[in-house]
This record gives C-alpha cells, structure tokens and sequence, in this order.
C-alpha cells in the first residue's frame, strides 16, 4: 500500500527513541506534503512528495504498491498506544452513575455495594464466552477509535477460578484480534468479602497459587496492584511486585489515585515500568520519577467521570518527567475507551499542548507496554499501526473538535480494521 499526498505525516521519531521526556514531548516531527509505503505490514518507507518525481513515484507503484491512496488534506499518524485498560467485564454499572450523580463520591459508593467488588460479583457468574463476546465487541470499537495497540487487566475475578477466566478472555483476543493486546494480572484489585478480614490469605492464594499457574500458562505480560487506602498497602504492593518478578512481570502499578502516602516512590525503587493515575501528588511524588525508567501514564478520562482531580501532568513535563495517556477504560471509572477524547481532555484540563498529547497517547503509551521498539512512531520498519485522518486544517484542530471523529481510517499491521 502507498499513502500519497498526506498534508502531514506526524510522530515521525527516530529508531533508537524508545520515550520523550520533558520539552522532547512538544516536539512532534512531521513530514509535509509526504507519501508513506506499507510493506508486509510495516513502514517500509515514508518522505516528501517534493522529493520524489514521477518517474520514481510511477516506479513505486508498478514495483508492487497494490493499493495507493491519496491523501489531500489529511493527516497520518501513529495509531493510539492505550496502557491502561479493564477492557473485560461482565456488565456496565451504571447504578452508580446514578448515584454518582446524586453526589455520591466513589468511596461512598464503593461502601453501599458498588466499586470493584460490584463488577467482581456480575463477573463470578459470566462464561467465558460470554466475557468474550462483549469484550470483543468493545475492543472492536476502540480499534475504529485509533486503538492500535491496547494493555487489558484481570482484576474482578478476585478469585482462583475467576482471576483465570478474565486472562484466559484476554488471551483469547490476543489470539484473535491483529492489534497487540498485552494482558495483566491484576488480581491485587481489592480484598474479597471472604479475606476482608484475612488479607494475608488472599495474598497467598495470588502469590502461591494463581501466580505460578499464570507463568505455567503465559496468561500474563505485566502485574498490577491498586496501592490505596483501604485496598493494598505499600509493604503489600511490594511483595506483589517481587512476586511478579520472580516470574519475569514487569509491573504496572494503580498509584496516588485519592492518596499521597508513598506509592509511587515505593514502585520508583521497585523498578516498575509505568505508574498510573497519579491524580493526587506534589513535588516529591515527581522528583522521585525523574531519571527511572518508569513511565508516569495519566488517565484523564477518569479524572473527568468521577471528578477527583486531574493529574499535574505540566508539572511532570517541566521537571523533565515523560508521561503517557491511557483510556483506564472500565465499568466504574471510566465507561470509555476513546482515545481521542483521552488526547482532548489532556489539553483541555492538563493544559497538554496537542503535540505533547499526542506523544503521549504513542510513543510513550508504547512505552508503558513495552511496545515502542516496534510500535508509536513512524519509523522505518516499525508496524505500520496508523491513523488517518478526515480533511481537517491543521493537527491542533484533532483535540480542539473533541466531539467530532475525526478518523477517516485506521490500519493494523497495515490493513484497514
Ligand atoms: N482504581 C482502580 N481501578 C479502576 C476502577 C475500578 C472500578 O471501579 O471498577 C481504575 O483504574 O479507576
Ligand atoms: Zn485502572
């Protein structure tokens, strides 16, 4: 396939970026007026129309392009990276919208029977098939929302039969599904009522009985916990993320989403790959990410659904901290998994300027899977996972008509989904 005519082709990195940090993240190198070839599912090849005459262009297209689409006025970039999803679940749990609405807080809301053990509750009696068969049809709809590569937790299971259930789905539609699909275990959600008042019974049966069979089976790529009051402590987190090492799970951990009590700290020395949320932190919480190798991912949709404050991301990128953005697509939080409204909101409430938005939501989204060796840049021999726009005037205009879908289509491994 060759892309011609492209007004800009934009996030174009070098190889060896594997993240953007601090000022890097306002810079998004672009290629005016430029073509693009797909080989075997990759960027094979990308430059300027300028430079390329009619003879090399007709050249291109006998020597094998099948397909060349012309591109006027519209824009091509990497597709979305999203890092943080609980794309699997039984049901939607809009009762608690309601409530919400009503004023109640999460907490107050968790407490009167909704929350995790909720969604924990409608999964224990939902088939495989059938945790299938909705999952699917959702990331479906986030692939023609720009999704080209997506990280979905376990997590309301919350039991040995049911954690399995939820990584076996996940497995499924990384068999299924073209886009990479990284599964994590989250079975460190929250307590069961049945350990609420043995919460070293239910970290046994994670660490001793359903971890090794995780690793048996390879069900898992990443493990996560939610470090927060009233759900796991730090000294708990820690042994979760030594436990996941021991396996070879890099850890992804759910940080300073109502509380500042040393959780991102505690997973910065731990080495995670990526701490998230971080809605509620200070200057300390952002020294201690600079110069690790852990990604800071910010998750602005959740943030706006539940109304807890939105995470100081112009502060990270001043102290020269990378960040990425992800959807935390889930029944509670965050009934959405658009990405684009995620890359919105980070401008219009994180005061993100689009450019530094959009690295966010590729590049260093990538990152926080591991993925950005071959995914999140247009970089020759990268998998050529894009966006291509609708006519629009200018890259700005993406974020700033955040009600509109501005996608015209979207390739996996270079074919449109
Ligand atoms: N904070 C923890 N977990 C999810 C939501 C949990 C739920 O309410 O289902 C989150 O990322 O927001
Ligand atoms: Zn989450």
């Amino acid at each position: 396939m060759l892309l011609i005519n492209i007004k800009q082709l934009l996030g174009v990195h070098a190889e060896e970026k594997l993240r953007l940090e601090g000022a890097e993240m306002s810079a998004l190198p672009s290629i005016e007026n430029a073509w693009l070839k797909i080989e075997h599912g990759k960027i094979a090849d990308f430059g300027s129309m300028n430079e390329l005459d009619n003879h090399q262009l007709s050249s291109m297209v006998s020597g094998g392009a099948s397909e060349v689409i012309d591109l006027k006025d519209k824009l091509v970039l990497p597709a979305w990276n999203d890092s943080h999803t609980h794309l699997v679940f039984a049901a939607s749990r809009e009762e608690e919208f309601l409530m919400k609405i009503q004023g109640k807080t999460y907490e107050e809301i968790t407490a009167a029977g909704g929350g995790i053990l909720n969604s924990a509750r409608k999964l224990a009696n939902a088939s495989e098939n059938e945790l299938y068969d909705s999952a699917a049809e959702r990331l479906q709809e986030v692939m023609q929302l720009g999704t080209g590569a997506i990280e979905i937790k376990s997590g309301y299971g919350l039991s040995y039969e049911a954690e399995l259930k939820m990584l076996k789905v996940i497995r499924r539609l990384k068999e299924t599904f073209p886009l990479p699909v990284k599964a994590t275990f989250l079975g460190a959600h929250a307590f069961p009522q049945e350990f609420k008042q043995n919460q070293e019974g239910y970290i046994d049966l994670l660490i001793n009985r359903l971890l090794p069979t995780i690793a048996d089976e390879g069900l898992a790529d990443f493990i996560d916990a939610f470090c927060e009051q009233n759900y796991f402590s730090i000294a708990q987190t820690e042994r979760i993320i030594d436990a996941g090492a021991r396996y070879g799970l890099k850890a992804k951990i759910h940080v300073n989403q109502f509380t500042n009590a040393g959780a991102t700290q505690a997973c910065v020395k731990k080495g995670a790959l990526s701490v998230d949320h971080l809605e509620v932190t200070d200057d300390e919480v952002i020294a201690s990410l600079k110069g690790s190798a852990t990604m800071a991912t910010l998750l602005p949709s959740c943030s706006l659904f539940i109304n807890i404050p939105f995470a100081n991301a112009r502060g990270m990128i001043a102290a020269g901290l990378g960040v990425a953005l992800a959807s935390d697509f889930n029944p509670g939080t965050t009934p959405s998994g658009n990405m684009n409204l995620v890359v919105a909101l980070a401008c219009m409430k994180m005061k993100m300027l689009p450019n530094e938005a959009i690295n966010a939501a590729t590049l260093n989204g990538a990152y926080a899977m591991d993925l950005s060796a071959t995914h999140g840049s247009i970089t020759k021999s990268k998998q050529a996972n894009l966006i291509i726009t609708k006519a629009v005037p200018s890259v700005n205009y993406l974020p700033y008509a955040f009600g509109s879908n501005l996608i015209e289509k979207v390739l996996i491994n270079g074919k449109v989904v």
